[in-house]
């Protein structure tokens, strides 16, 4: 744990930036706590709860919530970035101009933009100044805010292209409920985080059709093969697929009730809507949009990617999810270690 107390700023008061907001707390750090929802900040402040987001945690008093953002982020060097893909861009132009300092931007969402198909940390790069950046890291691993919320053991990774900064985050979150690693790849790191939630929907559609273990290892390990093969031709390094970021991702986001990737693929299985999902979930599901990029990728990078392919007909095309398991599991017979050896960039030697 650092020994020097900041004050820092999280910027989104949603589930995940409110259980991070708890773990710097624990650390001893002022916190200010952002959301634009101002219901919801005064709650925090008067109440000490978050009950939308985290319903039955009290919440440290070193919290205080910010509806400004001018004054959450005026005199901070370090800020956490906890809204979703999609908003990043639009939070971050109305930070910039507040922000007098070099700032170092810890973001700690999963996503990819699709169109743009840039990672998160390079939409950062886009948005703020060189002249207002100390660096850029990234937060990600196996996390469900709710186990984390409860102090429960969690394990996660910081990466940078500025490592110093990845060990500065790294001494400022670490406990001992919540472990933090570091990992130079960036790249793999980003792309491991956003990708398994595209696997995690679909472990929920196959639950929502009623299929059980089998299937679910099925996705778990062909899903990360076609993560690692796109993430690999990014220029991600393959082990860390194998890592915390990865695997271990995988593993929870497709096996927790917790997730709401999960729950929105068994709702999609179960035979609802895309709309009527997402309008029931009221919380982000960053696999949707995920997928579109996802898809754009491996068509731009001319990577295989059989089950995002089939998860884009589903939620773009009204492709039905039964076909589209059975299209799946009849495609053309393949040699396993071949395919390997593929997402390693090598040949394989029998
Ligand atoms: N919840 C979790 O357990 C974890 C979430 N994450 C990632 O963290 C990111 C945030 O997720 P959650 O906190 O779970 O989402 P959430 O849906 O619980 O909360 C999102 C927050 O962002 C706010 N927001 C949405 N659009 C906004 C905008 N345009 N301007 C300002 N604020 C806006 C919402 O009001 C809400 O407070 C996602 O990328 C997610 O994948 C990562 C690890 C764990
Ligand atoms: O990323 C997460 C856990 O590591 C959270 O997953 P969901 O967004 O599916 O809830």
């Amino acid at each position: 744990m650092s020994e020097v107390k900041q004050k820092i700023a999280v910027i989104g008061a949603g589930s995940w930036g409110t259980a991070l907001a708890m773990v710097l707390a624990d650390n001893e750090h002022q916190v200010r706590l952002w959301g634009h929802n101002e219901a919801l900040i005064t709650e925090i402040n008067i109440h000490h709860t978050n009950s939308k987001y985290l319903p039955e945690i009290e919440l440290p008093p070193n919290i205080v919530g910010y509806h400004s953002l001018e004054k959450a982020v005026e005199g901070i060097e370090t800020i956490i970035m906890a809204v979703p893909t999609k908003a990043i861009r639009e939070v971050l132009n109305d930070i910039v101009p507040l922000v007098k300092q070099q700032v170092t931007i810890v973001h700690v969402s999963k996503g990819i933009e699709p169109d743009s198909l840039l990672r998160i940390s390079e939409m950062i790069e886009e948005e703020v100044p060189a002249s207002k950046l100390q660096a850029v890291v990234v937060l990600s691993g196996p996390s469900h805010a709710e186990e984390v919320s409860l102090r429960q053991p969690t394990i996660v990774t910081v990466s940078s292209e500025n490592m110093r900064a990845a060990e500065k985050i790294q001494d400022l979150f670490m406990n001992q409920n919540f472990r933090v690693y570091t990992n130079p790849d960036i790249v793999g790191v980003e792309i491991g985080g956003a990708l398994k939630n595209i696997i995690a929907l679909a472990a929920g559609i196959t639950n929502g059709l009623g299929y059980g273990d089998n299937a679910k290892a099925a996705l778990i390990t062909r899903g990360l093969a076609e993560i690692s093969r796109l993430g690999t031709a990014m220029g991600a390094n393959p082990l860390t697929f194998s890592g915390i970021t990865g695997i271990g991702d995988l593993i929870v986001t497709c096996t927790s009730i917790h997730s709401r990737n999960w729950r929105a693929g068994n709702m999609l299985g179960k035979g609802k809507n895309l709309e009527e999902v997402l309008e029931n979930m009221g919380m982000v599901v960053e696999g949707v949009r995920t997928t579109k990029a996802a898809y754009q990728l491996a068509e731009k990078v001319g990577v295989d990617m059989p089950i995002t392919k089939a998860l884009y007909g589903v939620l773009f095309n009204e492709q039905n999810v039964k076909d589209s398991v059975d299209s799946l599991m009849t495609r053309m017979k393949k040699n396993e270690m071949e395919e390997l050896f593929n997402a390693w960039g090598d040949k394989p030697k029998q």
